[in-house]
């Protein structure tokens, strides 16, 4: 990471300050303060930074950025936006950022997108890069984060750091709470994707309109005019985000069933994977895609089209889909049970909104020859309104549902299962994880799925504020492997 220290008034664009300390770091939160930062005091959806002034004062804090009026013995600056500050200031401070950045926004598919981006222009020779919720990934360079889009600070460390180790592309995720809260407003994007929009969030943003107006700020606000922004035209919300895009300026590229330039004409489930046939200009593409799901067939598409507006012949882009990788947690077959007439898959995928929990069920119908038993939860301290809409979506695509619990946080799990259940009445309710899964594993027969879904890729469940150690992925095989001896022994 290159941190270049920084005379207050180079890097604030301010005069007159009284003094004019060195900067050698920022950060918005007071414990994080060393001698020699700039402290951000940001009004906060919970507390107030500025009350925290004299704890970062005492930290050794050199100045502050805040709100007009906001006061402190070190030189103040003041900003109607901290939050935009802050972004501004922490790209100056540790300058330097992959060349080449496509933002990815929308509800769902976003870390899909970003890692289909870097495993395609790996494949084309670049040194590539995604940032987002399964953490930030470069060659020889792997960084976890807490956010799937962090604070800008980190944001700057990260980008910074990429471009140290020679990263020229990168595909990184911009989540609504990102957006509204100015996150990656330092960020120099070449490119934009907008997948779909539909409920989530709706904790944070007051409604449905902020939610979409937060996600519209990539390609009107961030994107530069003359920009190109692919557009998932088959996902929720697409014409609007389309209309958007154009009379900002901004170059629209579309994909999917009526993109303008990349076509998707036929689909069909594969047992392996799935099978594209596309048009993109005059030429045909029949490909097949290794993954399952139709909904990674837009992500694909999607991928790629920011792949050819990075630069790159479309001709070259299309085989290279048929050499993917799933990202982790989405729609992953996790292990398979064998009876004598056959076998029963087990998915783990990272479905926690209706909209996915509609599509991810069906993704895997075509693969479930029989019934399809799916486990969910909802997530504490985040979103209540989606709870009864995900057990709907449970119930209307599945043939048998277990809530459980996801990550509770500091929310009452038997509450949360209950407000999922208000969509899903006639579903089984096993509250811990491990024996909902085992209950989803020993209902399984030749020919049915298991889908456990919402938590993906995770490696841990947060019950209050701890998180105890929890893969799906891996309890899941575990528990195969306990039904697998089991069986062996009764057979013997
Ligand atoms: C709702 C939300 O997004 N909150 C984020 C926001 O917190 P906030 O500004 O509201 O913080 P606050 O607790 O009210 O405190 C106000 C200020 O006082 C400061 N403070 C507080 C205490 C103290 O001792 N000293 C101090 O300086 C805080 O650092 C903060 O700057 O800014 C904080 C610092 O960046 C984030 O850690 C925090 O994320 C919370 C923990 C969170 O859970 N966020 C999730 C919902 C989130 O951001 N998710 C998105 C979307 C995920 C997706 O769609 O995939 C993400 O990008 O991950
Ligand atoms: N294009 C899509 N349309 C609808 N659902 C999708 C799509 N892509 C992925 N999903 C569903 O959403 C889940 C999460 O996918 P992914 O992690 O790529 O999305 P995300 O936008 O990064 O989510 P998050 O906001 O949690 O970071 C998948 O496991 C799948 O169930
Ligand atoms: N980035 C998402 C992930 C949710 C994953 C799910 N397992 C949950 O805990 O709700 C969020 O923070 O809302
Ligand atoms: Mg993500």
């Amino acid at each position: 990471m290159t941190t270049t220290p920084m005379k207050l008034s180079a890097l604030t664009g301010r005069t007159g300050l009284g003094q004019d300390p060195e900067i050698t770091g920022m950060t918005a939160d007071s414990r994080a303060v060393q001698p020699g930062f700039l402290f951000a005091a940001l009004p906060g959806t919970k507390m107030d930074g500025a009350d925290f002034i004299p704890q970062a004062e005492e930290a050794g804090a050199f100045a502050v950025l805040g709100l007009p009026g906001t006061k402190a013995n070190v030189p103040v600056i003041e900003s109607d936006n901290p939050r935009l500050a802050l972004a501004q200031y922490a790209a100056k401070l540790h300058p330097g950022q992959p060349a080449l950045v496509a933002g990815v926004t929308g509800t769902n598919g976003k870390t899909s997108i970003a890692r289909f981006c870097q495993q395609l222009w790996g494949m084309l020779g670049h040194k590539a890069g995604s940032l987002g919720t399964l953490g930030a990934y470069a060659a020889g360079y792997e960084y976890t984060l807490r956010h799937t889009t962090p604070d800008p600070v980190e944001i700057h460390q990260v980008l910074s750091t990429m471009a140290t180790l020679g990263t020229s592309h990168l595909a990184m995720e911009v989540s609504s709470h990102g957006l509204s809260q100015y996150r990656a407003d330092g960020v120099k994007f070449s490119l934009a994707a907008f997948t779909n929009i539909t409920q989530d969030h709706l904790d944070y943003h007051p409604d449905f309109d902020d939610y979409f107006n937060a996600k519209k700020r990539l390609f009107t606000e961030l994107l530069p005019e003359g920009g190109t922004a692919v557009v998932n035209v088959d996902g929720a919300g697409s014409e609007e985000m389309g209309r958007a895009i154009a009379k900002a300026g901004r170059i629209l590229f579309s994909v999917g069933r009526k993109g303008a330039d990349i076509r998707l004409i036929e689909t069909a489930p594969l047992p392996d994977g799935t099978s594209l046939s596309l048009e993109a200009g005059d030429t045909r593409y029949d490909l097949h895609l290794p993954l399952i799901g139709y909904f990674q067939a837009e992500n694909a598409l999607v991928a790629a089209g920011l792949v050819i507006a990075s630069g790159h012949d479309i001709g070259r882009v299309m085989p290279l889909l048929e050499k993917l990788d799933g990202a982790p947690g989405r729609m992953q077959l996790a292990d398979e049970l064998e009876f004598a007439d056959g076998k029963a898959g087990v998915y783990v995928d990272f479905a926690h909104t209706p909209d996915a929990i509609e599509t991810a069920l069906k993704a895997i119908r075509p693969h479930a020859e029989n019934r399809i038993i799916i486990i969910l939860g909802a997530g504490g301290d985040r979103d209540n309104r989606k709870r009864p809409l995900m057990g709907k979506a449970a119930a209307a695509g599945a043939d048998k549902v277990i809530v459980t619990d996801d990550n509770p946080r500091t929310e009452d799990p038997a509450a949360i299962r209950r407000q999922v259940m208000e969509g899903c009445p006639d579903a089984e309710e096993i509250g811990g994880r491990e024996a909902a899964i085992m209950a989803g594993l020993k209902e399984l027969r030749a020919g049915d799925v298991l889908l456990i879904a919402g938590k993906g890729h995770e490696s841990g469940q947060t019950v209050g504020t701890v998180t105890h150690p929890f893969n799906d992925r891996e309890v899941a095989q575990r528990l195969v492997g306990q039904l697998k001896s089991q069986n062996d022994q009764d057979g013997a």
